[in-house]
């Protein structure tokens, strides 16, 4: 099996209301996502499993719903960087093998959701 990583990013605001902490008033991050897919077929020819550069592709188009957003209208739930994780990989998960999505809110912290 392989497993294919790709990243991008997005910059968005957003609001955790009911979190009980300073996260309540509205701020905003740079938010790092990593995509990745699982296969064990490789095409014959070329080798790889799925090209990067649809894979990037798909990424970008996905996140471009988030970029320069405010998340708390993007998102039908909180859009703590659980939420986000897991409304990416849903979305992303209809076309593509999709095994993880990883979501930083900051350097330091990350969220990993898969099904
Ligand atoms: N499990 C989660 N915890 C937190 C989330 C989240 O989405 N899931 N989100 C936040 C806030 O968005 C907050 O903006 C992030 O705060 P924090 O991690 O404290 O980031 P800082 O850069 O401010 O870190 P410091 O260590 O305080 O410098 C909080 N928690
Ligand atoms: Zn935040």
């Amino acid at each position: 099996m392989f497993e294919l990583t790709v990243e991008s990013s997005f910059s968005g605001a957003h609001q955790l209301i009911k979190s009980n902490s300073p996260c309540e008033n509205l701020h905003g991050h740079n938010w790092r996502v990593a995509l990745t897919v699982c296969g064990s077929e490789q095409e014959p020819d070329v080798g790889w499993v799925i090209d990067f550069k649809k894979l990037k592709e798909a990424l970008n188009k996905e996140l471009a719903k988030f970029d320069h957003k405010y998340l708390n209208e993007v998102l039908p739930v909180s859009p703590t960087a659980e939420n986000i994780a897991k409304q990416i990989y849903r979305d992303l998960a209809a076309s593509l093998p999709v095994c993880k999505v990883t979501v930083w809110e900051t350097e330091k912290s990350s969220v990993s959701y898969s099904e």
